[in-house]
């Protein structure tokens, strides 16, 4: 676990920042040469004399001998100098994997105490090293006799050359700087730094150092606050959402025994249905198992089923979308208002509403209505072989990158894989339209035709899926089509989705004679499991001839021909010509 969340490092200040006093401060007290040498601090922190000079400076007046050092520890234990709140949220960082180091311009023997009070590494620790006279003839050590000069934490810019080094040695991929005074905010002002700079204002408030900061706080219990256990919820209950579901459940189990990101029990909205004569809500919270849409697999037992929908997602900061499309804009229209406003969501749903202006994909709905940033995880996924553990993959797309990490370790197992990709329209839409692409795919399988044909529909039906999406969100990329969103979802879905087999099975009865519309096979053949291709033709379709596409994409335009009855199911082996003959008469 902690190595996948190696990529967060978070460096503190030490002094009024880690500790509620400046060490060399405190030192000079209590060696009754206090006043001399707070002046120098202060102009030191406030940038009007050189660190290095004043540094010098205080040594000099300082000037003691190791026994009056090892007093002064002794009698200002670390414990005794800590700042309020400063050991929950580094036992927080900690616990979660993030490494801590604490970067500063005072003293190792000063620091290396209050670093092991705290728990950090010595080898984590970047601090100045005193020189020491030794007794020639006894080998003892006497008196400082100044600093060691070679230490990057001796110089102006220290801090931002130590971060650089840390990054030189590991790949970190996001390292905060925290702390109270104008050396501290360098680390991000310099390049190769650190990311982000969190301003401490506890113990001094600098305004620089305020007005510099991405984030400023008087009281860590603030930034503890934020690491705050995740409670993921869970809105839907079908096939698809009880195998991801078990995914998270995994996750969050872990996580709760780990490093604490995820809360262990995770709330599922289902539509309550009696099954057997028992309420479904009941049946999953006694036997973890959803009887009626994924039959045999125990999705864990801390998934708890909830039938009222704004209870499920009481307190729930992190909200995860799976239902069929056709239902998200009645269950977003309920949660308007209703849910976190720091929640953040993903959803997992493929489809589209259509609207006058144009098309709306499922996560645009979900951040319009609740106005929370909202991710996809789209892939190769069919539900049954998931819940089986069976090695699969998928493909979050996200707008922020933080949170399409935290939606990577919501989602990653050892046996599902997780990419991001900075494309949630490409994604959202190659999950969608592959589902009119699978169609095709099950008219040809009814008809019996071999491996020539399919493929011909398959490949046809991705260079339409990418051409719609990249002409109506111009932002959608290329590269999203090669990922598990995209011909690997084609794949999978053309050869074991819902939609190719019921498009198979209205071929058969087509030609049998005794032709079923898709309601009547989705019901056979589904157990109440929801087909999404008929639906989204349809929607793609009103976009097409809404543009006057419908000619430029053949292969749309001739399914929905066959799903309407506009056309028989064998014009799929001349979509071309077809797609002509299904156009309205004008
Ligand atoms: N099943 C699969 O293998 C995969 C499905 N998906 C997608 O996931 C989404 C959800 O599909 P599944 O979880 O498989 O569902 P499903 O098709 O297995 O089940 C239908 C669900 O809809 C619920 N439902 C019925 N009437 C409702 C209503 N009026 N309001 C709200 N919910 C209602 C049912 O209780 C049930 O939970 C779909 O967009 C699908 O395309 C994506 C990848 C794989
Ligand atoms: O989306 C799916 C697989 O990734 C499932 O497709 P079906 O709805 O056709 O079963």
């Amino acid at each position: 676990m902690a190595t996948r969340l190696r990529g967060y490092a978070v460096c503190f200040d030490v002094d009024c920042t880690v500790t509620q006093q400046d060490s060399l401060d405190l030192l000079a007290e209590f060696l009754g040469r206090g006043e001399q040498v707070a002046t120098i601090t202060n102009k030191a922190m406030n940038g009007e004399v050189s660190l290095e000079e004043a540094l010098k400076d205080r040594l000099r007046i300082i000037d003691c001998k190791p026994e009056e050092l090892a007093s002064f520890i002794q009698a200002h234990p670390p414990s005794s100098r800590l700042t309020k709140g400063i050991r929950e949220l580094i036992d927080g960082l900690q616990a979660r994997g993030k490494a801590v180091y604490l970067i500063t311009g005072g003293f190792r023997e000063l620091t290396l105490p209050i670093a092991r009070e705290l728990g950090i590494p010595a080898a984590n620790v970047f601090a100045n090293r005193i020189n020491w006279q030794v007794d020639d003839e006894t080998g003892l050590v006497t008196r400082m006799v100044g600093l060691d000069e070679r230490e990057l934490t001796s110089r102006q810019g220290g801090k931002p050359a130590a971060i650089a080094l840390l990054r030189e040695m590991y790949p970190y991929e996001t390292v905060a700087m925290v702390g109270d005074g104008i050396t501290d905010l360098e680390a991000v002002q310099i390049t190769g730094g650190a990311d982000m700079f969190i301003g401490y204002g506890g113990i001094v408030v600098r305004d620089a150092v305020r007005d510099g900061a991405d984030w400023f706080v008087d009281d860590f219990d603030d930034l503890t606050q934020a690491l705050k256990r995740h409670q993921v919820a869970f809105i839907g209950s079908g096939a698809w959402a009880c195998a991801a579901a078990k995914l998270v459940a995994y996750n969050c189990k872990l996580s709760s025994e780990g490093t604490g990101e995820f809360a262990e029990a995770v709330r599922m909205w289902v539509y309550e249905e009696e099954v057997g004569g028992r309420k479904l809500t009941d049946i999953i919270n006694e036997t973890h198992e959803n009887v009626k849409y994924l039959p045999g697999i125990s999705i864990g037992d801390n998934i708890v089923a909830c039938p009222d929908l704004l209870d499920a997602v009481k307190d729930a900061d992190v909200l995860v979308f799976c239902t069929p499309h056709q239902f998200t804009r009645d269950i977003c229209r309920q949660l308007r208002g209703k849910v976190n406003p720091t929640a953040v969501a993903i959803s997992l749903t493929k489809g589209m509403r259509v609207r006058a202006e144009g098309p709306q994909l499922i996560s645009e709905l979900v951040r319009k209505n609740l106005n929370i940033d909202c991710s996809v995880l789209m892939g190769a996924n069919i539900a049954k072989d998931i819940g089986n553990e069976e090695l699969s993959e998928a493909t979050i797309g996200y707008a922020v990158p933080s949170n399409g990490e935290l939606f990577k370790r919501l989602f990653e197992t050892p046996n599902f894989y997780v990419q991001l990709v900075p494309d949630i329209a490409g994604a959202e839409m190659a999950g969608t339209l592959k589902n009119v692409v699978a169609l095709a795919a099950g008219f040809v399988d009814g008809l019996g035709k071999g491996p020539n044909t399919k493929a011909a529909i398959m490949r046809a039906g991705l260079n339409e899926m990418r051409s719609l999406a990249e002409r109506i969100y111009p932002t959608v990329r290329d590269e999203t089509f090669f990922e598990s969103c995209g011909v690997a979802d084609l794949i999978a879905t053309c050869y074991g989705g819902r939609n190719r087999l019921v498009a198979e099975a209205y071929v058969r009865a087509y030609q049998s004679g005794f032709p079923k519309s898709f309601d009547i096979l989705e019901a056979e053949l589904l157990a109440g499991q929801k087909l999404q291709g008929v639906l989204t033709s349809d929607e793609v379709q009103s976009i097409l001839q809404i543009k006057g596409w419908e000619t430029e994409y053949p292969l749309f335009t001739t399914v929905n021909g066959i799903v309407n009855g506009l056309l028989p199911p064998v014009a799929i082996t001349t979509y071309k010509s077809a797609a002509l003959q299904s156009q309205p008469q004008a």
